[in-house]
């Protein structure tokens, strides 16, 4: 079943078309990657589908296209603006977004579960940036929403922050809420999303999986390695993988497509050579942003 489905979205800021023509469905139950480099319109897109901007054209359905009132109870929103009062208590900030929804959660199993139960009676600007996070993550899911839209989730968090975070959204998949995802961390997009739209300059450059958008760029990998002695590289040359072979310093570097770690692995076992060092490189989101774009994505990427 379609949750969103957004068609032909324009929306423009004066002298700024910030969206310009965006369209993408987004399936029940998956992780949707809405992943582009800094101002290509992604906050904006997701802040039409949450109803919180009104579009200049093109249509928004959500959940088959329920109603303004009707769509907040069933819909959460973590959106990178909305800091909180730094005086707040965690267990009121909770108490007043519960306020807000006819069905709330019940917000001291959602404290729990995001790792702030400890935290009940801190106050908003004692806490960590992470804990913070885990807090806005708590608050958009207060509502039990079916569908969550979390846009920088990470940004600004430590890499085992990251992760622990990446490890709550899982979770929150795992109990079927559907999760729309504005990122602009390649590790976070390829580590979490099922499909992921890639967005440049107000425009859906390709929507598919994380591999599906690596294949359609590169299929081509480079493994490399250093190897015991010396050896005839025409061993590799005459596999049907190998497309190039070059040497120099003790290093060898082949590139190919197909299973080429498995075919040059065997290829030299058969003469008697052992790779040290052996490394396999493959294209990445980032690679296939720049061969759909001309542009790099990465901006503060933690890899
Ligand atoms: N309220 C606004 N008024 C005027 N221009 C805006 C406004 N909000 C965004 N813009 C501009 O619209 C463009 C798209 O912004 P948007 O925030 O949607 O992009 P983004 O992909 O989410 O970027 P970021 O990751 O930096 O938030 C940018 O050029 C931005 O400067």
């Amino acid at each position: 079943m379609k949750v969103i489905e957004v068609d032909s979205l324009r929306k423009r800021y004066r002298d700024r078309l910030a969206v310009d023509d965006v369209s993408f469905t987004v399936e029940e139950g998956e992780i949707f990657g809405v992943l582009g480099p800094n101002g290509a319109g992604k906050t904006t897109t997701v802040e039409c589908v949450a109803g919180l901007r009104t579009p200049d054209s093109g249509t928004v359905r959500v959940l088959g296209g329920l109603h303004r009132d009707a769509l907040k109870e069933k819909l959460g929103v973590q959106l990178q603006s909305s800091a909180l009062p730094e005086k707040i208590k965690v267990w009121e900030a909770l108490d007043l977004y519960a306020s807000f929804y006819s069905r709330p959660a019940d917000w001291n199993a959602l404290l729990e579960r995001v790792g702030l139960a400890d935290k009940r009676d801190a106050r908003y600007g004692k806490l960590s940036g992470g804990q913070q996070q885990r807090l806005s993550i708590a608050l958009a899911l207060v509502g039990d929403p079916e569908v969550a839209i979390l846009d920088e989730l990470t940004t600004g968090l430590d890499p085992q922050a990251r992760r622990d975070t990446w490890d709550l959204i899982e979770q929150v998949r795992a109990d079927g809420v559907t999760i729309v995802l504005v990122t602009h961390f390649m590790e976070e997009a390829e580590r979490l999303c099922d499909r992921i739209a890639l967005i440049d300059s107000g425009r859906v450059v390709a929507v598919d999986s994380p591999a599906g958008l690596i294949s359609r760029v590169d299929r081509r990998q480079t493994v490399r390695f250093r190897p015991s002695g010396p050896f005839d590289d025409a061993v590799l040359k005459a596999l049907p993988e190998v497309t190039g072979v070059h040497g120099g310093g003790g290093r060898v570097e082949v590139t190919g497509s197909g299973n080429l770690l498995l075919a040059v692995t065997t290829a030299l076992a058969a003469a008697g050579v052992v790779p040290a060092d052996l490394r396999v490189e493959q294209a990445t989101l980032d690679d296939a942003f720049l061969a759909l774009t001309g542009k790099k994505i990465t901006n503060g990427d933690a890899r």
